[in-house]
């Protein structure tokens, strides 16, 4: 059974996906000169023969792993999701004209990889697509020690040396806020990991993301599954460190809704999905 949590009664409103707006989460992948709300521009240089620009370090593909209680290397993979669209409820609150202009994504369930980033790049999708988009949504992690969610539970135990032992004591690999040095301008460096902590709820956000777009969630990040909306599936390559020991790679979080609660809902404004996405989304 996962650990839960139970939802607060609370309608996350849709906001476009830009780095400023996503940077405590990871980064957003995309040609910096189209791009808006981005107050950090990427180092550019020219590259083959002055035919290409090359933007440096556009995104972090950082290997934590040292830091997982079983010590098992992890090697750099490149998955496939094909993601299929979901579907959308009405938004049975307020007015009926409200109704109309309003569908939600109950969010069920969120997940993390404590030692990994892992970035969602989108195949065949036109920034300019009126049929299908995506869904990023992301909780924070309270900045606690004292209610670490019970993982890893399985973590074999084995012999370490002081030397190891020591390396490991200061500043808490799973807090980053004892880490002086952490910050979460992910513009400027790879993000530390966000701790062992549940994910905050009343702060999680949700972006919509275009088919320009690509997005890291940072080592840790709460996020949910991701939710395509529109016409079609759409086909990601995901890369990211795996060490294939379970709940070292991920680490799932059921959000549970009390009777007589809406629960964890995010909202989004018909007027923000083309006519097909909207049809296509709603129940
Ligand atoms: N984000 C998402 O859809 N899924 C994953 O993070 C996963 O690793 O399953």
């Amino acid at each position: 059974m996962l650990p839960h949590i139970v939802a607060p009664n609370l309608n996350l409103a849709v906001q476009p996906l830009t780095q400023d707006a996503f940077a405590e989460f990871g980064t957003v992948v995309e040609n910096a000169a189209n791009a808006t709300g981005r107050s950090v521009e990427p180092k550019v240089v020219k590259a083959n023969q002055g035919s290409a620009l090359k933007y440096i370090d556009v995104s972090h593909v950082s290997n934590l792993y040292h830091l997982a209680p079983s010590g098992n290397p992890a090697r750099a993979v490149m998955n496939m999701f094909v993601c299929s669209p979901r579907q959308l409820q009405p938004v049975t609150s307020g007015s009926d004209t409200a109704q109309e202009r309003a569908s939600k994504f109950p969010v069920q369930i969120l997940e993390r990889h404590p030692f990994t980033p892992q970035t969602f790049v989108p195949l065949g999708l036109a920034a300019d697509d009126a049929t299908t988009v995506y869904l990023v949504i992301v909780a924070p992690t309270f900045k606690t020690t004292e209610k670490p969610l019970p993982y890893p539970q399985h973590a074999p135990k084995r012999e370490r040396s002081w030397t190891e032992i020591f390396s490991r004591a200061q500043p808490s690999p799973f807090d980053n806020s004892s880490d002086p040095s952490a910050s979460s301008d992910s513009s400027h460096g790879p993000q530390p990991p966000k701790g062992p902590g549940e994910p905050d709820l009343s702060r999680a956000r949700a972006f919509l993301a275009n088919g320009s777009q690509a997005v890291t969630y940072g080592p840790g990040t709460w996020h949910a599954p991701m939710v395509v909306l529109g016409a079609k599936a759409i086909d990601f390559v995901v890369v990211q460190y795996a060490n294939d020991v379970g709940l070292e790679d991920c680490q799932e979080m059921e959000i549970r809704t009390e009777s007589g609660s809406e629960g964890l809902n995010v909202v989004v404004d018909d007027a923000r999905l083309g006519p097909e996405i909207r049809q296509r989304a709603k129940l």
